[in-house]
């Protein structure tokens, strides 16, 4: 599914997806911002293909305990869905609680079995670290899915630049990634890093419903991330 720029729209409900078609490749589906998660996913029968996101507590979502990950196996076999997201450190076994890692592994065994794709996530709520440890973190992720996302805080113009150089090379390396940074400083890089290889950009239909500081609106990153490609592929007017 990420071979090529995937937009999607993020979102706790999927009555949302009409609104998202105009501009979106997908929807993220926030389960654990969500009401009653599967009984959405049971009646949804939209066009986009769902990239599926039960976001750990400990990682800035909602979701609490292993359960989440009964909820994304349940989730992973629904037709409609293309993607999961899994956070690295589950995957790598490096959260203190043991169970995380063998629950993480099962769920990405499970999703190949059914043909979905797995986005191996890291997040950093606080800062940017430079450019060298971004990569690293880039290359881990990467490995441990078929998209390595990472989305850091920017306080400063340098954390956005550090982030385009590690989206740049990560690629360069030939590894799939999808990169952002957090907050005002680094909201650019949602439309720029795409020009540097990102597979992934996520914004919610109405600016209001961000699910991550900075975020710009679908209809914005969408104009933003084709013009910019637009002008990347020699087509300076964007048309
Ligand atoms: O991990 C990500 C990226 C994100 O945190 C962002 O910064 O846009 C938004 C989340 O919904 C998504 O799961």
């Amino acid at each position: 599914m990420f071979e090529e720029f995937v937009l999607a729209a993020s979102t706790a409900d999927l009555g949302e997806e009409p609104a998202a078609r105009a501009h979106a490749d997908a929807v993220e589906f926030r389960m654990d911002l969500a009401n009653s998660p599967l009984d959405q996913l049971a009646s949804y029968d939209g066009a986009l293909p769902l990239l599926v996101t039960n976001r750990a507590s400990w990682e800035g979502g909602e979701a609490d305990g292993t359960a989440r990950y009964d909820a994304l196996s349940t989730a992973v076999d629904h037709d409609a869905v293309a993607a999961v997201d899994v956070e690295l450190a589950a995957l790598r076994g490096t959260r203190p609680d043991d169970a995380e890692e063998s629950h993480a592994v099962a769920l990405r065994e499970t999703a190949r079995e059914a043909g979905v794709d797995v986005v191996a996530s890291v997040h950093d709520f606080e800062s940017t670290p430079e450019p060298a440890a971004l990569v690293d973190l880039l290359a881990d992720a990467a490995s441990e899915g078929d998209v390595g996302k990472l989305a850091t805080t920017a306080t400063a113009p340098a954390d956005a630049l550090a982030m385009l150089e590690a989206t740049h090379e990560a690629t360069a390396a030939g590894h799939r990634v999808a990169t952002m940074c957090m907050g005002e400083a680094g909201r650019h890089t949602r439309a720029v890093a795409p020009v540097y290889g990102s597979k992934i950009g996520y914004a919610p239909v109405e600016a209001a419903d961000a699910t991550a500081p900075g975020q710009y609106s679908l209809a914005t990153l969408r104009r933003l991330v084709d013009d910019l490609r637009a002008s990347e592929a020699g087509d300076p007017s964007g048309d």
